[in-house]
């Protein structure tokens, strides 16, 4: 497998790329995240884990702008993401990609067209680069062979992989999983979780994810971070968080669904 350039400017490892500083989401009347602080190095793949409905995807959701905190600071490489003004916003986000449970591809538009016109008209690359940069980024997801190919001509796994290389092409600086393999046929998950595994063993791109596939956590995570009642409560490295969890909640959750 060719190694993949997935960021145009990796950050130096090690250093801060994401800060939460007491986020408070509410819905309503329930508050879903409480005054919530956690941080993710670049360079760092990082899995929250936790109840059903603790907010893991309501914090991709706002790294995403697909929502607003009520409160609290949120920032992105050293720049602010919430509060700042729109063109701020704009900017940072370009830096953050994900990948959605639902592939979201355009069905009317080659598997190519799908990777390339984002790269085209939100980042102005010419067409040629980004349709190299495109066929690059079919071949580490194993599908060089479908350029011309309609999304409706794949499988589930086939049009996650498309999605996960159309994340990429636009060089984001960390990539969001949401669990992305929980709408596949159970024979397909591991064709996306190998790819995402050769992803984060071969590039230097922070990956934020959240998962219910507890062996792809294990594997690939550098820090797992537990969630509950709108709060990390734990956190520490896949050996400690999955062998000898300190505290009672997270014992409780690994225990049901491991
Ligand atoms: N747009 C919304 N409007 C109202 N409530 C919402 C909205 N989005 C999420 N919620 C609620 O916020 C809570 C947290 O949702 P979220 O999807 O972040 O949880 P989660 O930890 O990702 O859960 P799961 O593991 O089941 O996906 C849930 O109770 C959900 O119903």
């Amino acid at each position: 497998m060719k190694e993949p350039d997935a960021s145009a400017n990796p950050p130096v490892d090690g250093t801060e790329l994401i800060r939460f500083e007491q986020v408070t989401k509410r819905f309503g009347a329930n508050t879903i995240l409480d005054r919530l602080d956690f941080s993710v190095n670049s360079g760092k793949h990082v899995t929250l884990i936790g109840p059903s409905g603790s907010g893991k995807t309501t914090i991709l959701r706002l790294l995403m702008t697909l929502l607003k905190p009520d409160e609290g600071t949120i920032t992105v490489a050293g720049e602010k993401l919430f509060p700042a003004p729109e063109k701020q916003i704009r900017e940072v986000r370009k830096g953050i990609g994900m990948v959605f449970q639902q592939f979201n591809l355009f069905p009317n538009m080659s598997v190519l067209r799908n990777i390339t016109e984002a790269p085209v008209t939100v980042l102005g690359l010419s067409k040629d680069e980004a349709e190299a940069r495109a066929r690059e980024l079919l071949e580490m997801v194993g599908l060089a062979d479908k350029c011309d190919a309609r999304p409706t001509q794949l499988s589930g796994g086939q049009q996650q992989r498309v999605a996960i290389a159309r994340a990429l092409a636009m060089r984001p600086q960390v990539l969001l999983l949401d669990e992305v393999t929980s709408a596949l046929d159970p024979e397909l998950v591991a064709g996306v979780l190998d790819v995402l595994r050769d992803i984060a063993r071969s590039t230097d791109i922070t990956m934020l994810c959240v998962t219910h596939e507890m062996n792809f956590a294990r594997d690939i995570s550098d820090q797992v971070l537990m969630f509950d009642s709108g709060r990390v409560i734990e956190s520490g490295s896949p050996e400690k968080m999955f062998n000898d969890p300190e505290n009672d909640r997270t014992r409780e959750f690994l225990s049901a669904v491991l």
